[in-house]
Parts: structure tokens; C-alpha cells; sequence
């Protein structure tokens, strides 16, 4: 047994119920006070106020006095006063005041008080008080100069400690804080008035905007030594070597350089030009972001500095992968839902486009799912879908897409058009043209003809389109984030051969449209470059060389094109086109201009065509002559070539050595290929003379392409017909009453006529049939058609004299390709009619 337990011994759980109720003690105020000394509780100002009062109260004493006393002999006196200082005079009225409101405590201004208390006053008042007022006098003159003195040392400790008054503002509670009175005390004496305060007060408040100021001038001060040590100062020679520049040191001078810019008169260095800053900026970027000085000056000449920056930075980032839904196979949400099962994440592209999807990350290669196999989408940039939506197919109609290869504006086009009417997808690569067979293949589009020749000629191959996509051949300086090599690559004459091609395209764009079309007469220009000279420049051109004008697009988003650039100026409806830039609107660089043909005539004369013509044909051909000499020696550039990139500039046409003019001419006689051809009737090349130098290998290669056959039937005796004649025509007539004009094709007055009955309509079936090459069968009625069409003889043909074929091989492979197309898919007696 143990003890027991003791329990009287309770064990403390804390504060009962009662106390937990009670809030903690609260005591009051006061009694932290001193309770001895009342007037230590009086703070600096209470007391100031004290002694006012007490100020006050003598003074009124003291001038009633003085009235009782003087009243008899006023008159007198103030016979007196009317001859004495206007400072009496006032404290005469003001004593009249004083004693006419003797009953009313009066409020009198403190330097009127300090007035008083003035010298002057005191001897007036001395002389009219009595003993005991004169006690009380100097008794308030001793208080009111004990004040100044407790004021003076007041204030030297708020100058010192500055902020003393604003601790008791903050604590409102507290007994000490005088704010609210002082405020109250405020408007009761009417201190708005700066000439009625307290010369402490006014001296504090100077004190204060003293110091403001003086905190303003160093930080001014402060800001200017910052600034002047950010400003960039250009390297003194020998100074910082160049080689041991990081990237880091890099990019600051390039920020450093560009806050100098951005203003110029501020902040650059005293002797230093605007060029010389730009040169090293240039020069910097160059280095920073790995472009050749070429294409970094075309930028800078393009872009403002800050969006120069924003663009260089966008082009270094991937653009997001963009699809196509292919609405011929699948619904846009359908292939949504589909791929999202497949770990796809997407979104829709943008309202301007109802097929296009965007693609944040896969767990799939989006190029081998299912769903691309069985054609139900393209992958495609979204800058690619925008000529497309520009050009706005409609269906039934004719459509030319110029450069097509791979295809995929192409298939877009096939797609809005719904696989009706008939859509030609032409590239002159014949590797390329490869991809567009496949990708019609897989998207299962049944409505078009795929041809590879040079577009450049199309208007002799086929014309009367309702719309034409020109897609061109560019330096690519808008996809740089996809080929970062053409930073560097490009060149001066690049831009050059480039700008001379899309002319020449972009003119037989035109002439291919037929102005009179019912629902288009419509050419879509589109680059993947941003340089004006492959753009503006070009579409300029076209405006003043043939009936067009340039329309809206339809999409609402882009910068406009330039109307003006550098020193050059642009048709002012210029600003319809538009270019599309990564930094603006997240896609690849772009541009794309949609032109309305409004007459089929051509507004210049045949001679100034004629003439126009033979310059970009001999422009291109001496660029790809300068290619052709420069690659073997890519690297080491000889004297030759550097006069040569520096001549012709942006003229169309280089200005050419000797040499290098008869070697053109040379190269010229020696390629010279005759086409003979019809509108909508299929290309026949008429067979050259043999000529004995020609390679043996050659000769046997045009045998074997098949081409030899319809040649041996009629076209030498023709071609020597047409040479006796002297006839030497460009284009083939258009079979319309106005057909010269209307296609910008000559016509030889000597040139036997065409069938009259040969007509457009006739023409579009002739062409359905025979340019079909590759791709699925037209529809059966016009097949009918298309074997009732008049056939065209040779004979009947006349001559056309094209562009020089560089490479003859090349070229006879390319016929035997499309002859081995047309063989595969069309029956035997119709293979003729796509061979060339
Ligand atoms: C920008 S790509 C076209 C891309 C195409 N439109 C697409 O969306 O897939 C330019 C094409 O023009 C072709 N090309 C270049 N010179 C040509 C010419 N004289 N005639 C026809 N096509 C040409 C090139 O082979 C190249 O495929």
C-alpha cells in the first residue's frame, strides 16, 4: 500500500475563466505624466501659446489704460500723430479698435504683438502707462523675450534633430502630441497668412525647403556623376585590345553604344560622329549575333534601333511549329482531338486562319503520326499560310502557283478550293518538284497539274489564270531562327539575282491573270524576305510596267509596306502590302502584296517591253555567269569580283567587262532553245539545228528523252520556215481580239494566223488535259472536253524565242521526267501531248 494521494496541492492550468475574460490592464494616461511639475507637461508651443494669451491680455490691459487716461486730449494728440511715422498712425487705429471692442477678446496678429513689443511702441506705451502697467510691460517683455530665446533654442534642436515633429504627428495618442492643437490654434489665429507666423516658424519652414533643395541638388548631382560614368567613352587605342573582349563586354558596348544613340547630342563623346558610333554598333551586332555586314547594315537601314534589337533577338529563338489542317481529310478539331490523344499540345493558330494549329510540345514526331501519313495535315510555318489567305481561292476557278516546290501553299490552295477547278503547281526544280508529288499524294489532292518548267516563260506555256500565287525564289532573310546560315551566306549580289528573277516572275504573273475574270483577276507576291529590294522594289516595278494596282489583303495584322526607304520612295499605296516580322508577330519574316490586274493591255510600248525584257533576261544570265566563275573560287575574292559586286547594283542590270559581255553573247548563241508554243496548249520545244560541236553524249540523251520524235515530224521545216521569214517572236498571241496588247506577246505581222476559233474557253480545257501530268484524273466531263479540243500543229505555231538554257543536260532530264510521268498515268496514243 502506498501513501496516499494528496490532492489539496491543485496543479495552475493558467488564468481562470473570469481573468481569461478581462482584457489586460489599461491605465490612464495621466498617470504616466509627471504629477509634480504642471508646467513641465506644457510643451515648447503650449507655452508659446501661454505667453501669447498672457501677451494678450497685457496689452489690452494696458491700452485701455492708456484710453482711459488720454481720451480728453484725443483730438490733440492726433493732430500730432497726423505728423508723426505711419507706423503711430497704425498703432493708433489699432488701439481705437482695441477700445471700441473692448469687451471682445481681439485676436492680433503675433508680429503686430512683436510690434508692440517693438521699441517705438514701448516708448509710447511707457509714457502712457502707469507704474504697475509698466511692471506688467516689461514683465511680458521679458516673457516675450525669454520666448524668443526658448524658441530660438527650439528650433535649433528641431533643425538638429529635423523629423521630431513628425514622430508626434504619426502618434496620435499620445499626450505630447500638439499637431491637432497646433492645427486648431492655426485657424483660430489665421496663420494662413506667412507674414503672421512666428518668426521660429518661418525660420523652420525655410530650414526645411533649404534642406529640400539641398537633398534635390545632390541628387541631381549624384545622378550626373552616374550617368557620366555609364556614358560609353570609345576605346583609346592600345587601350583594351579587341581579342580579349568577351561576349559579355561585347553586348554591354552594344548597350552602351545604343543608350548614346538613342540621344545622341546628350550623350556622346565630345569629337565622336553619329556614323562612327553606328560603325562600331554594327560592327558589334555583327559580332554578337554572327551576321555578315552585308545583311547586319540592310537591317539596321530597315529597323529603328529598338525594334533592331527586339528582331535580332526574335530571329535567334525557333519560331513555334505550326500545322495545316488539311480540310479536304479532317476538321481542324477533329485532328485537334487527335493528336492531343497522341501527347500533341496545341492550340488554335489565330482567328485570322480557321485550319492552322499550334504546337507547344509533342511526345510524337509530328512528321510520322498517323494522321500526317494519311494527309490530314501539313506541317507548315504560319507566315507560309498567309499568301494563301491573301490570294483567297475560290472554287472552280484556275489557279497558277508559279514556285511551288514542296508544295505546301500549293496543297493550301487545292484545299480552299475544295479540289474543284484545276490548280497549276509549277517549280522549275525538278528535285523539288518531287516533294509537291508526294505531299498532293498524301493530302489527296485531285484537282491539279504539276509542271516543271520556268516560270519565267509560263506566259508562253499557258495563260488567262483568275489567280496567280507568286511565291519567290528570295535570299530567305526572313527565316533566319530556320537557316541561320543565311546571316552570313548572303551577299550584295544575291539580293541582285534575286530582285532581277522576281521582276522577271512577277511580270509574267501578270501577263498569266486575266483581268476579265469573273471572280478574280488576282496575283499574290510573297517572299520569305524582309529586304525591300526583294519586295517594295520589286512590286514598284511591276506598277509601272503593267495594269495593276495593288488591294488589300484581308489580314489584319503586319506592319505595312514601305512607302519609303532610306532615299528611295514607293507607290504610295505601298502601305497595302505587308511584312510580318518574328519580333511582332511571333512568325517567320514575310512579306506579301495582292495586286488586282485591271486590263489586259500593257501600258508600256513593245520596244521599252521588248527592251525590259532583254535586260533582266541578261541581267540573270550574267549573275548565274558570275556564280558559276565565282564558286570555284568561294574565299579569295579577286579584283574581277569585287568590281563586280559593287557594279549594278540594284539596276537590273550589271555593268559588264568585255570579256564578260561576249562571253554572255557566246553562251547565248551557243544555248539558244526555241519554244514554240500556244495559249493552253502544251509547250513543244522545236529541235534545234544539229550542230556538230554539240556533244555526241548530248545528242543521244535527246534521242532517248523521246523529244526527237515529234521533232523529226514537222518542226524543222517549220523553225526553217519561220528563220526564212525572219520571224523571230517572243510570246504566242493571246486568242483574243486584242491579243498583242492584252499579253504583252508580239505578234509577227508575217506570222501565220491562228484558228479563229481558237478561244480562251478552248484554250482552258486544251490546257486541263494536256498539261495534266502526275496527279489524279479531272473530272470526266472535262476529259469529253478536253478530247474534242482542237488540237494545235506545230505549223501552225509560231516561233518563240526564250531565255538560253544554262544546262542542256539538266534540261533534257527534266523533259524525260515529265514524260515519264505522263507515261505512267495516261493511255498510249496521248502520250505526246505532255512530252515536250
Ligand atoms: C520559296 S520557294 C516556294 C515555296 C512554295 N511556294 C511552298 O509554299 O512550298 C521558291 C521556289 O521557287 C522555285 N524557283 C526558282 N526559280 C524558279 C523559276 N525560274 N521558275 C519556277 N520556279 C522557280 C524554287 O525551286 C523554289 O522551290
Amino acid at each position: 500500500m502506498g501513501r496516499k494521494a494528496d490532492y489539496s496541492e491543485k496543479e495552475k492550468k493558467g488564468p481562470g475563466r473570469k481573468t481569461r475574460k478581462q482584457g489586460p490592464p489599461t491605465f490612464p494616461k495621466k498617470s504616466f505624466a509627471p504629477m509634480d511639475d504642471e508646467d513641465k507637461r506644457l510643451s515648447h508651443r503650449q507655452k508659446q501659446r501661454v505667453a501669447k494669451r498672457e501677451q494678450k491680455k497685457v496689452v489690452q490691459k494696458a491700452k485701455l489704460k492708456e484710453k482711459r487716461e488720454k481720451q480728453p486730449v484725443q483730438k490733440k494728440q492726433q493732430k500730432y500723430n497726423s505728423e508723426s511715422e505711419p507706423e503711430d498712425e497704425e498703432m493708433s487705429e489699432q488701439e481705437e479698435q482695441v477700445s471700441t471692442d473692448e469687451e471682445v477678446p481681439q485676436l492680433v496678429p503675433i508680429k503686430k504683438q512683436l510690434k508692440a513689443n517693438g521699441v517705438k511702441n514701448k516708448k509710447e506705451i511707457v509714457a502712457a502707462e502707469s507704474e504697475s502697467d509698466e511692471e506688467d510691460i516689461e514683465e511680458m517683455e521679458e516673457e516675450a523675450t525669454d520666448n524668443e530665446d526658448e524658441e530660438e533654442e527650439d528650433d535649433e534642436d528641431e533643425a538638429q534633430v529635423g523629423k521630431l515633429t513628425d514622430l508626434f504627428e504619426g502618434n496620435s495618442d499620445d499626450e505630447f502630441d500638439v499637431s491637432g492643437e497646433e492645427e486648431a490654434d492655426e485657424e483660430d489665429d489665421d496663420e494662413s497668412d506667412d507674414d503672421e507666423n512666428m518668426p521660429i516658424e518661418r525660420a523652420s519652414k525655410k530650414l526645411k525647403s533649404r534642406q529640400a533643395k539641398d537633398a534635390e541638388l545632390a541628387e541631381e548631382e549624384l545622378q550626373m556623376t552616374v550617368d557620366q560614368a555609364d556614358i560609353f567613352r570609345f576605346p583609346v587605342e592600345g587601350e583594351e585590345p579587341e581579342k580579349e573582349l568577351t561576349l559579355q563586354d561585347v553586348q554591354q558596348r552594344i548597350k552602351d553604344v545604343m543608350q548614346v544613340l538613342s540621344d545622341f547630342n546628350k550623350h556622346r563623346e565630345e569629337g565622336r560622329s553619329r556614323a562612327e558610333y553606328t560603325e562600331l554598333l554594327r560592327h558589334d551586332l555583327c559580332l554578337y549575333y554572327s551576321y555578315n555586314e552585308f545583311l547586319m547594315e540592310k537591317l539596321m537601314d530597315i529597323f529603328k534601333l529598338s525594334d533592331l534589337m527586339d528582331y535580332l533577338e526574335a530571329s535567334e529563338v525557333a519560331r513555334p511549329l505550326t500545322i495545316r489542317t488539311n480540310s479536304l481529310k479532317t476538321r481542324r478539331r477533329d485532328l485537334a482531338g487527335a493528336l492531343i490523344n497522341r501527347g500533341v499540345n496545341l492550340d488554335p493558330l489565330g482567328k485570322w486562319t480557321n485550319v492552322g494549329l499550334v504546337v507547344f510540345n509533342s511526345t510524337v514526331p509530328l512528321g510520322a503520326t498517323p494522321e500526317y501519313l494519311a494527309g490530314h495535315y501539313m506541317i507548315q510555318g504560319a507566315s507560309s499560310m498567309l499568301p494563301v489567305v491573301a490570294l483567297a481561292p475560290q472554287e472552280n476557278e484556275r489557279i497558277l502557283d508559279m514556285c511551288s516546290a514542296p508544295g505546301g501553299k500549293g496543297s493550301h490552295i487545292a484545299a480552299v478550293m475544295k479540289n474543284t477547278g484545276t490548280l497549276f503547281a509549277n517549280d522549275a526544280n525538278r528535285d523539288r518538284i518531287k516533294a509537291v508529288v508526294a505531299n498532293f499524294h498524301r493530302l489527296g489532292i485531285v484537282n491539279a497539274v504539276i509542271s516543271c518548267e520556268d516560270a519565267t516563260k509560263f506566259r508562253n506555256i499557258m495563260t488567262g489564270f483568275d489567280r496567280v500565287l507568286l511565291d519567290a525564289p528570295c535570299t530567305g532573310t526572313g527565316v533566319v531562327s530556320k537557316d541561320p546560315s543565311v546571316k552570313t551566306t548572303k551577299s550584295e549580289i544575291d539580293v541582285q539575282r534575286c530582285y532581277n528573277l522576281q521582276r522577271k516572275l512577277l511580270l509574267t504573273a501578270i501577263d498569266c491573270v486575266d483581268a476579265k475574270s469573273k471572280t478574280g483577276g488576282y496575283i499574290v507576291y510573297s517572299t520569305c524576305s524582309i529586304l525591300p529590294e526583294e519586295n517594295e522594289w520589286v512590286i514598284d516595278y511591276a506598277l509601272k510596267k503593267r495594269n495593276v494596282k495593288l488591294v488589300p489583303l484581308g489580314i489584319d495584322f503586319g506592319e505595312p509596306g514601305f512607302t519609303k526607304f532610306r532615299q528611295h520612295r514607293y507607290h504610295p499605296s505601298m502601305n497595302l502590302s505587308k511584312r510580318f516580322y518574328p519580333h511582332t508577330s511571333n512568325m517567320d519574316g514575310f512579306y506579301v502584296a495582292k495586286l488586282k490586274k485591271f486590263s489586259n493591255t500593257i501600258p508600256i510600248t513593245k520596244e521599252q517591253q521588248e527592251a525590259d525584257e532583254k535586260q533582266l533576261d541578261e541581267a540573270i544570265a550574267a549573275e548565274a555567269t558570275a556564280t558559276e566563275e565565282e564558286a570555284p573560287t568561294a574565299g579569295d575574292e579577286t579584283e574581277e569580283t569585287k568590281e563586280r559586286k559593287l557594279l549594278g547594283k540594284r539596276a537590273g542590270k550589271p555593268n559588264l567587262t568585255d570579256v564578260e559581255q561576249d562571253l554572255k553573247k557566246k553562251k547565248l548563241e551557243q544555248s539558244k532553245t526555241k519554244y514554240v508554243a500556244r495559249v493552253f496548249e502544251k509547250p513543244v520545244k522545236v529541235p534545234k539545228k544539229p550542230k556538230p560541236e554539240q556533244p555526241a553524249a548530248t545528242e543521244q540523251k535527246q534521242q532517248e528523252s523521246g523529244q526527237k520524235k515529234m521533232q523529226n515530224d514537222k518542226k524543222p521545216e517549220n523553225t526553217q520556215n519561220y528563220k526564212k521569214q525572219g520571224i523571230v517572236q517572243k510570246r504566242t498571241p493571246k486568242p483574243q481580239n486584242d491579243k498583242k496588247q492584252e499579253n504583252g506577246q508580239q505578234k509577227s505581222k508575217e506570222a501565220p494566223q491562228k484558228p479563229a476559233a481558237k478561244t480562251q474557253e478552248n484554250g482552258k480545257q486544251n490546257t486541263q488535259k494536256k498539261a495534266k501530268v502526275d496527279v489524279a484524273p479531272s473530272k470526266p466531263k472535262a476529259n469529253a472536253k478536253l478530247a474534242k479540243a482542237k488540237r494545235v500543229d506545230v505549223d501552225e505555231v509560231p516561233l518563240l524565242e526564250g531565255k538560253p538554257i544554262k544546262n542542256k543536260s539538266k534540261f533534257n532530264q527534266k523533259s524525260k521526267q515529265v514524260g515519264q510521268l505522263s507515261k505512267s498515268k495516261k493511255p498510249e496514243g496521248k502520250k505526246q501531248k505532255f512530252k515536250k
